[in-house]
């Protein structure tokens, strides 16, 4: 068995829908921190979506261990043409980590993987052969991003052999969403034998988010009670009741809640046979009007298979599919630009200004539904995500919808959360941005970290260290 000090450096990679992050931890000593592992340095490749990609290399301000001697990291973003995929975005990290940082990948004793889909997995697992054909088999649950996840691993297991690669699964977490919650009301024999159930997603960031917020809160996990937005390209909202997942927005595979950057979220069951089907036979789709129509896609070398409806739904809707943009960031600048001018706003203003406000909606929708379903026992609402850590506005327009709720901002925290993160880095983990009056149901914005949790959870794991 290995102390934790020789225990080395722990990768963990997180492959999501249109990035890939990466981060570099050392595993601490009990005596040194009560955080079991350090954060050296991370990567972000993000447009994985919409090349071309755009990648970053920093070095942890906080970390303690200071860089080889040959290290040359240069933290600015590059628009790095190379990178086309989540498998060469990998290998584009790697580079930089050998020739710009100047570590040695032999250190690199175990590598986390974040996997969307894990069935009824509840308990990360060792890749070896047999899990490996496991997940596989899973991909087509969620082929759009295990099929990611499977060319990631596979890389690593050929560029780092020497370490050894653990899955860790989104749906872990909501295990425990009772099954009168989980189960579609379709035929229970098809639904048992093909695993058709709520499974839900981003279950890393919600177990590291609950954990972060209840520290603030003073409270243990099993008392405290969350509505959490996940908002980022992929969205979900998810309620936790006394420490346990109840309920969350995305279902059997991501698809569905919440609209996202390519995603529809939640549509009529039945929509997607009138947006193929012909008229007159005029096809404005341009393709064929079978929706179950199978294309055996080899992702990055790994095959997976997509029916064209999940194609569409998944990949050619969302707000890429209203205003041709990914970037929430741009829709929310042309938003205000509406908002705030005094001419008529362009044609590309009121899109935008449509975006912001169906995104704020369908969060409404599962706000109100989760505060019931909690019974208004509900000590926090936590922004957390790309959007939900950056959006002044998502979390101003958000909060005003549930001031009926007994929720309120304050204008001026909302506005400084990004400072108050910029000044104090990494230690600043949760911004309480509740107006005054309201303090009995907080209104939080949580910077979340899958990466961390991962790496957290393999330290404190025994059995992978024997
Ligand atoms: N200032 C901002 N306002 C609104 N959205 C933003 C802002 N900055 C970044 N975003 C959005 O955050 C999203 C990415 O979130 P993130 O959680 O990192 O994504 P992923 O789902 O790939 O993990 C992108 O849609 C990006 O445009
Ligand atoms: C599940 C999911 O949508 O993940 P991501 O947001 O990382 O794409
Ligand atoms: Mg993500």
């Amino acid at each position: 068995m290995s102390s934790p000090s020789d225990r080395g450096l722990i990768l963990s990679v997180n492959s999501g829908s249109s990035s890939l992050k990466i981060s570099l931890f050392r595993v601490l000593s009990g005596e040194q921190s009560q955080d079991p592992v350090e954060l050296i340095l991370e990567s972000n490749t993000t447009s994985l979506t919409s090349p071309p990609a755009k990648f970053t290399f920093t070095i942890s301000s906080s970390s303690s261990s200071a860089p080889p001697p040959s290290s040359q990291i240069d933290s600015s973003e590059i628009s790095a043409e190379e990178i086309s995929d989540h498998k060469s975005a990998l290998a584009f990290f790697l580079k930089h980590l050998r020739e710009s940082a100047g570590y040695n990948e032999k250190d690199i004793k175990k590598v986390c993987h974040r996997v969307v889909h894990g069935g009824d997995y509840r308990k990360p697992v060792v890749i070896d052969d047999e899990s490996y054909e496991h997940l596989e088999k899973l991909s087509d649950l969620a082929p759009l991003h295990n099929g990611n996840a499977l060319s990631v691993i596979r890389t690593t297991l050929e560029a780092l052999p020497h370490a050894s690669s653990i899955a860790y699964f989104d749906t872990a977490f909501h295990s425990t969403i009772p099954p009168h919650i989980s189960t579609y009301m379709i035929d229970q024999n098809i639904a048992k034998n093909r695993g058709l159930r709520k499974y839900g997603f981003h279950g890393l960031s919600y177990a590291y988010i609950l954990r972060t917020v209840s520290e603030h809160l003073s409270k243990p996990q099993s008392q405290t009670s969350l509505i959490v937005l996940h908002l980022g390209s992929g969205a979900s909202i998810c309620a936790i009741k006394n420490g346990q997942s109840l309920d969350t927005s995305m279902g059997l595979t991501p698809v569905s809640g919440l609209p996202g950057a390519t995603r529809a979220g939640d549509v009529d069951g039945s929509m997607i046979f009138h947006y193929l089907a012909r008229r007159g036979g005029e096809d404005d789709s341009g393709d064929d009007d079978d929706v179950g129509r199978m294309s055996h896609e080899k992702l990055q070398g790994v095959e997976v298979h997509v029916t064209r409806a999940e194609e569409i739904l998944n990949k050619q809707s969302g707000w890429k599919s209203l205003m041709g943009t990914t970037d929430f960031g741009t829709i929310v600048q042309r938003r205000n630009a509406a908002l705030s001018s005094s001419e008529s706003p362009s044609a590309d203003q009121d899109l935008a200004v449509l975006a912001f406000n169906i995104f704020v909606d369908r969060i409404l929708t599962f706000l109100g539904s989760y505060f019931v379903k909690l019974g208004g026992k509900v000590d926090a609402v936590v922004f957390a995500g790309g959007i939900g850590e950056r959006s002044v506005e998502v979390r101003e327009s958000v909060v005003k919808g549930v001031e009926c709720l007994g929720f309120g901002i304050d204008k001026g925290k909302n506005e400084d959360v990004q400072k108050k993160r910029e000044e104090g880095g990494e230690s600043v983990k949760v911004v309480d941005v509740s107006a005054e009056g309201a303090r009995e149901k907080k209104v939080l914005v949580c910077w979340t970290d899958e990466q961390y949790e991962m790496a957290r959870e393999c330290t404190l794991e025994q059995s992978f260290w024997n």
